[in-house]
C-alpha cells in the first residue's frame, strides 16, 4: 500500500485560478471521529482541515440567502445541493495559502463526488475511511455536546439511513480505484491517531521511529 509521500503526484488538481492543490477525502459516518482526527494530521502533518459540515453551518450564521434552506437539510440529516457546498469548499481553498487540504464530510454521495471533479478536476490523493459501528458512532453523537441540532436520536437515525444508502457507495467508488485507506475508527483517539499516522509517514521515517 502506498503512503501518501510515496504518491505525491497523483492527487494533484488544479482549480480555475491555477493553483495546484493536493486533497485527501476524510470519510466515514457521523460520529466516526472525522473532525478529531483532522484536527491531529494538521498538527502533525501540515495540512488544512476542511469541514464541509463546519463550512456550511458558518454559511447560515453568515446570513446567507441559502441560510435557511441549509439549516433544514442539516435538521433533517439530508445533503446540501453540490453547488452550494463546493462554491464553500472552493473558496475556501483558494482563499488558503496552503497547498494541501484534509476536506472532511465530502463527498458525501456521488452528486457530491462527481461534481467536485468536474468543476474543480481535482482527484483525491487517497480516502482515509473511518469505520466504526453505528453504536459507537450513536454514543459519540450524544455525548458530543456542541449544541448541534442535528445531534438528537431523531436526526441521527436519518443521518445513518442517508450515510448507509448515499455515502457507503461513495467510498466503495473509491475503494475500487484503489484509494481507500480504511482505519478502524472504534478504538481510543490516540490508537486511531497511530493507525493514521500510519498513512502519513513515509515507510522509512517508521522504520526510524
Ligand atoms: N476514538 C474516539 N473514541 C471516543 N470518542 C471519540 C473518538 N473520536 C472522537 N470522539 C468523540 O466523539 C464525538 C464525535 O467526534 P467527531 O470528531 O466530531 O466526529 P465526526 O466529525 O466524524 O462526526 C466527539 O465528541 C469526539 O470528542
Ligand atoms: N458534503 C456535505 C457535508 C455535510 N452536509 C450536511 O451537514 C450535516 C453535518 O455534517 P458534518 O460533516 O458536520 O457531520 P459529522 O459527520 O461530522 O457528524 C450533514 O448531516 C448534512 O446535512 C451536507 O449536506 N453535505
Ligand atoms: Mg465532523
Amino acid at each position: 500500500m502506498g503512503t501518501v509521500v510515496e504518491s505525491a503526484n497523483q492527487g494533484a488538481g488544479t482549480l480555475p485560478t491555477n493553483k495546484k492543490v493536493t486533497v485527501i477525502f476524510v470519510l466515514g459516518g457521523p460520529g466516526s471521529g472525522k473532525g478529531t482526527q483532522c484536527t491531529n494530521i494538521v498538527e502533525n502533518f501540515g495540512y488544512t482541515h476542511l469541514s464541509a459540515g463546519d463550512l456550511l453551518r458558518a454559511e447560515i450564521k453568515s446570513g446567507s440567502e441559502n441560510g435557511t434552506m441549509i439549516s433544514n437539510m442539516i435538521k433533517e440529516g439530508k445533503i446540501v445541493p453540490s453547488e452550494v457546498t463546493i462554491k464553500l469548499l472552493q473558496r475556501a481553498i483558494q482563499e488558503n495559502g496552503n497547498d494541501k487540504f484534509l476536506i472532511d464530510g465530502f463527498p458525501r454521495n456521488e452528486e457530491n463526488r462527481a461534481a467536485f471533479e468536474l468543476v474543480t478536476g481535482i482527484e483525491p490523493e487517497c480516502v482515509l475511511f473511518f469505520d466504526c459501528p453505528e453504536e459507537e458512532m450513536e454514543r459519540r453523537l450524544l455525548g458530543r455536546n456542541q449544541g448541534r441540532e442535528d445531534d438528537n436520536i431523531e436526526t441521527i437515525r436519518k443521518r445513518f439511513k442517508v450515510y448507509m444508502e448515499s455515502s457507503l457507495p461513495v467510498i466503495e467508488y473509491y475503494n475500487s480505484k484503489g484509494k481507500v485507506r480504511k482505519i478502524d475508527a472504534a478504538k481510543h483517539v490516540g490508537e486511531v491517531f497511530e493507525a493514521v499516522k500510519a498513512v502519513f509517514a513515509p515507510a522509512d521515517e517508521k522504520v526510524a521511529a
